[in-house]
């Protein structure tokens, strides 16, 4: 009876009674296993290659508790392979397990046409990597498929290094994407993955073996949008600060402020930059609440850009934190340069010929822009720990949406308290604005501050009832 569609006891209980019958013992007896591990345990696996990934595949099988057989061209010249392992001939080996890994190279694949027969209807494991992306027509998996009809191809692996197999060091590459087009046999890969501490992800069929087989060589995929945004800003934001403090009082007074370029520059840049990409975190979400009030629906898909937008949030605005990280420290150093020190010498030197009084106007602004500041940074450290994988894989989906939504405008709002009060009274002090051009921090402003009023705009009360009727599944126009 096919068990595609039950649940994972009853297909424990399935396979322990397959056991006794194949095993001809009776009900009572003491030593039927428990768990399928000790059925899997009587399962010997085929390897097909003892090269590096077919040794440490089958090492870690091995301890495991599998029994491994190799396959490979020449069984008595491959002394590499783990003790307890037994190495023969291609045909040999086929007949010890129903389940093959082909740790082979596609372009060595030819040869197992001659063995289609001794092939039909076992379980043939695709682990294969490609050098570039789309390098063939089809993926390798279903090119397997088509030499070898009779096998049941399932993709599976390719995401494992052999170093990671064999070091241990499976972190980085957990998870195992598995497809293929018959269901047992990936659920018996699937086990196979679970024995060994890995992941898997059915990712369905055998058509996303190609998807499969990129994914190993992207670079960081979801991680380049935003760094070309970041980077954008950062080169902008540089040449604006360049402009009115280099350039500026070079062209208008002579004035050879090039030092400027090594902190003052940067702890604009980066604190400016970490301001606009937050802001940018929290817009594609207000975006996506007007086109869902517009549509009255939540039901069609977002356009694509913003799809993207959506997808690359997380990335974003850990570039953001690791911008705000770096204007603390440069903050923090400010006391100790040399630039500052002469400044403040100058300062108490004309104290002394002519007292400034205290003013609290001052004390306030300076500390309240500061506390503010700092507020901001507490915060936005905790959305980035909450980010890290161990932490929200322990909170459920409504705390990680309430740190990450709720605290992260909060962020949002702190931050930009902190601009606009260390703004102050610079915001119409003439001689900030050179060329008529405004300081740089009135345009961090802009976004941060947009994105506030648009917010503000979506929680007013028949906004924001509206907008949780759709996300609960309202529709204006609903089909009858
Ligand atoms: C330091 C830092 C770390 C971050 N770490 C993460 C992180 O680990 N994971 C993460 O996701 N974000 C992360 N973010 C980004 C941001 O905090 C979250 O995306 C946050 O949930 C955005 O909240 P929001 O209210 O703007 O939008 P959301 O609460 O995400 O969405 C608002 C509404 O838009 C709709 N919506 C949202 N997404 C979609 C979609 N794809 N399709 C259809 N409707 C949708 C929903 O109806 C939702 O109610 C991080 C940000 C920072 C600054
Ligand atoms: N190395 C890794 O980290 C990873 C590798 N992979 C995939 O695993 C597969 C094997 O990779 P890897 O072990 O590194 O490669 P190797 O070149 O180290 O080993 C491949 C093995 O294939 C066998 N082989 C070579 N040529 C032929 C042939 N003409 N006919 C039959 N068998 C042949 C050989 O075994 P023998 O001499 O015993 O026959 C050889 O040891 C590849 O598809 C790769 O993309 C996937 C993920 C990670
Ligand atoms: C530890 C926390 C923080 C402290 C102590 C702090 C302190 C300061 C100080 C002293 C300045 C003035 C710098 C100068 O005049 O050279 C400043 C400017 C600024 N800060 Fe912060 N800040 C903190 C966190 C943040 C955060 C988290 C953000 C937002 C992402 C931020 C955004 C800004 C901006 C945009 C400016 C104006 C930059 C400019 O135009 O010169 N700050 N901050
Ligand atoms: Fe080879």
């Amino acid at each position: 009876m096919e068990d595609v569609n039950l649940d994972d006891t009853s297909r424990r209980k399935n396979a322990v009674a397959a056991y006794v019958l194949d095993n001809k013992m009776d009900n009572s007896s003491k030593d039927i296993p428990l768990y399928p591990t000790e059925i899997r345990k009587c399962e010997s696996i085929c390897i097909f290659g003892t090269g590096d990934f077919g040794r440490s595949f089958g090492s870690k099988m091995l301890q495991c508790g599998y029994n491994v057989v190799y396959g490979s061209r020449n069984p008595h010249a491959s002394n590499l392979t783990p003790k307890g392992a037994k190495v023969l001939s291609h045909e040999e080996a086929i007949k010890e397990s129903s389940i093959i890994i082909l740790a082979i190279h596609r372009e060595h694949y030819d040869f197992l046409e001659q063995l289609n027969s001794q092939l039909e209807g076992k379980v043939l494991v695709d682990v294969s990597n490609n050098l570039k992306m789309n390098q063939f027509e089809n993926s390798n998996a279903e090119y397997l498929a088509s030499l070898v009809t009779g096998a049941k191809v399932v993709k599976a692996f390719n995401t494992i290094s052999a170093w990671a197999l064999q070091s241990g060091t499976l972190d980085a590459s957990r998870q195992v994407f598995v497809c293929g087009n018959d269901v047992k046999s990936k659920d018996v890969v699937m086990d196979i993955a679970r024995a060994i501490g890995l992941t898997p992800l059915d990712q369905g069929s055998l058509l996303s073996a190609n998807e499969i087989e990129n994914y190993p060589l992207q670079l960081f995929p979801m991680w380049r949008l935003p760094m070309y945004i970041c980077t954008g800003f950062t080169i902008l934001i540089f040449l604006y600060c360049a402009l009115t403090e280099v350039i500026y009082p070079f062209a208008t007074s002579n004035e050879n402020t090039l030092y400027l370029v090594a902190i003052s520059i940067p702890n604009r840049v980066f604190p400016i930059v970490s301001l606009i990409l937050l802001a940018l975190v929290y817009l594609p979400g207000i975006i996506a609440a007007f086109l869902q009030l517009y549509r009255g629906t939540k039901y069609s898909r977002f356009p694509d850009w913003l799809d993207k937008w959506m997808l690359c949030r997380k990335q974003l605005g850990l570039v953001a934190l690791a911008y705000a990280f770096l204007h603390a420290i440069y903050t923090f150093v400010i006391p100790i340069r040399y630039y500052v020190r002469w400044w403040s010498d100058q300062y108490t030197i004309k104290q002394v010929t002519t007292p400034i009084a205290f003013s609290s106007h001052y004390a306030w602004l300076s500390d309240s822009y500061v506390a503010l500041g700092m507020l901001g940074f507490f915060f936005y450290i905790l959305l980035g720990i909450t980010s890290l994988p161990s932490v929200s894989n322990a909170v459920n989906w409504r705390e990680f949406r309430f740190v990450q939504s709720k605290l992260g405008y909060l962020t949002l709002v702190l931050c930009t308290a902190h601009t606009l009060v260390y703004g102050g009274d610079r915001f119409i002090y003439g001689p900030f604005y050179k060329w008529f051009l405004p300081p740089a921090f009135v345009v961090s402003l802009i976004i941060p501050c947009s994105v506030l009023v648009l917010k503000f705009i979506t929680i007013i009360p028949c906004l924001d009832s509206r907008i949780t009727k759709i996300r609960q599944g309202w529709e204006r126009n609903a089909k009858s």
